[in-house]
């Protein structure tokens, strides 16, 4: 079976081999922390093993709920924010239709999939309460804390809802919960109504825990097997627990990703030429930005889409200022296959490429971009990915968390914690009156 690959070729204008090759005793110290759980956040890495360690009797007990959640509802909602809604997202939308909701059922074999809890935006959540009208629902709550507010809101909404529809009794069905083992409001709130939960470990934050229930659970109820996401991941930690550098891709990206840093490329811009990766990216996003972006440090992850985003942000990549570089997401072979027709008259001048394929076009777009950022001054890391299939997204979600805990090391910060993230926290409840910030709302309310 073919593994993903890293092509660093078009990065090495700016970073040489030789400088690469000197980085692998910090990497391999790298590799000790994380393995042996001696580096900053060590109680967080419970990833690293997950996917040969993971519990199966849960994972049974997800694949039931699933088969459970597509037999009673039409939609399902899936309530949570950051990490715990944006692995499970970016594999619905990667591996799934790309207008699954509007697919007639038949076609589908799956509820149709709603988020919610990740915004508190008033119009999101009454669009969304139309959009659901009429359909028979199931709702699954995610929250690693169980305390935080956007999700808690918009589950306190639709606990209502599924209680006015089915009753108490009919909406404890229809609830499925996934947070932490013993604490919080949430996991008080379904032991006392008697929900059947799913676990976060305890040793696995927010954005590392997509190939736990937090992922697995909406995934397998959208209908994809989530046995070849755990192959797939499997197979990955044995080919990224590789302490040498020249055979590890994954370190290899953590490496030259640390590498271009430090010569001012502050800002990596995740590109990818196939729309349903755009929650990946954002799953990406936050993995990055949370696991490295602290201590006046780190890389500063952004995403684009290509070819679209070449008609908008491409002259900003090309000639803005020279301070990013860019990562690929590349499939080596589309998932569908079409053939740009043959046109006689050729009034639209077109024919040039009539018989080819559109992913053949995307390619061209994606190797002609490549050279053309390349002269302006981008370097480039290709990730190959050998086909858009629940294993690859295994290998690629781990492929990422390890690069990850390893590039956060490399920086000299703690990849597993978030402290940044309060602050704003802080300011918003003593701004809503939360009782013990009195303090700090009239500290905050002189400022405004
Ligand atoms: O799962 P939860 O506890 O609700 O947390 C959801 C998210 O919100 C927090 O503010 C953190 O910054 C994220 O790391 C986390 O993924």
């Amino acid at each position: 079976m073919k593994n993903i690959t890293l092509d660093y070729g078009k990065a090495l204008a700016f970073v040489r081999e030789e400088e690469l090759s000197q980085l692998a005793p910090a990497v391999k110290l790298a590799h000790q922390l994380l393995h042996e759980k001696k580096g900053p956040g060590q109680e967080f890495t419970g990833w690293v093993e997950w996917p040969q360690t993971y519990d199966r009797q849960e994972f049974e007990r997800i694949k039931n709920a699933a088969a459970r959640i597509k037999e009673q509802a039409d939609a399902l909602i899936v309530i949570g924010i950051g990490g715990s809604y944006l692995g499970a997202r970016a594999a619905i939308e990667l591996l799934g239709h790309t207008f699954r909701n509007q697919l007639k059922a038949e076609k589908r074999q799956a509820p149709e999939i709603y988020f919610a809890g990740n915004n508190l935006s008033p119009v999101y959540l009454k669009h969304l309460l139309e959009v659901l009208e009429g359909k028979e629902l199931a709702l699954n709550v995610i929250s690693k804390s169980g305390t935080t507010t956007e999700p808690a809101l918009a589950f306190r909404f639709f606990r209502k809802l599924l209680e006015r529809k089915y009753g108490v009794e009919g909406a404890r069905e229809r609830i499925y919960v996934t947070t932490d083992r013993n604490r919080g409001a949430l996991k008080r709130l379904a032991t006392e109504k008697g929900y059947e939960t799913f676990v976060i470990p305890d040793e696995i934050g927010g954005r590392y825990s997509v190939l736990t229930a937090v992922g697995m659970l909406p995934i397998a109820a959208a209908g994809i097997d989530i046995e070849e996401i755990m192959a797939g991941a499997r197979e990955a930690m044995e080919l990224y627990a590789n302490q040498n550098l020249e055979q590890n891709p994954a370190y290899q990206y953590a490496a030259l990703r640390n590498l271009l840093y430090a010569k001012g490329k502050t800002l990596e811009v995740l590109v990818s030429y196939e729309p349903q990766l755009h929650s990946f990216a954002e799953w990406w996003k936050q993995l990055y930005g949370e696991s490295e972006g602290k201590d006046g440090k780190g890389i500063f992850p952004a995403a684009v889409e290509f070819s679209t985003d070449l008609h908008s942000l491409g002259q900003y990549l090309q000639e803005g200022l020279r301070n990013l570089f860019e990562t690929v997401l590349m499939f080596e072979q589309s998932t569908a296959e079409l053939f740009i027709p043959e046109d006689p008259d050729d009034s639209d001048g077109l024919n040039f490429v009539s018989g080819k394929s559109l992913d053949f076009v995307n390619k061209q777009a994606f190797a002609g971009t490549l050279l053309a950022h390349a002269d302006g001054g981008v370097p480039a890391l290709v990730v190959n990915i050998p086909a858009n299939n629940p294993y690859y997204f295994g290998q690629l979600v781990y492929f990422f968390e390890k690069a990850c805990g390893i590039s956060g090391y490399l920086l000299g910060v703690n990849p597993f914690n978030q402290p940044g993230v309060e602050a704003y926290k802080k300011n918003m409840f003593a701004l809503l009156g939360k009782p013990g910030y009195e303090q700090l709302r009239q500290e905050l309310l002189k400022r405004l």
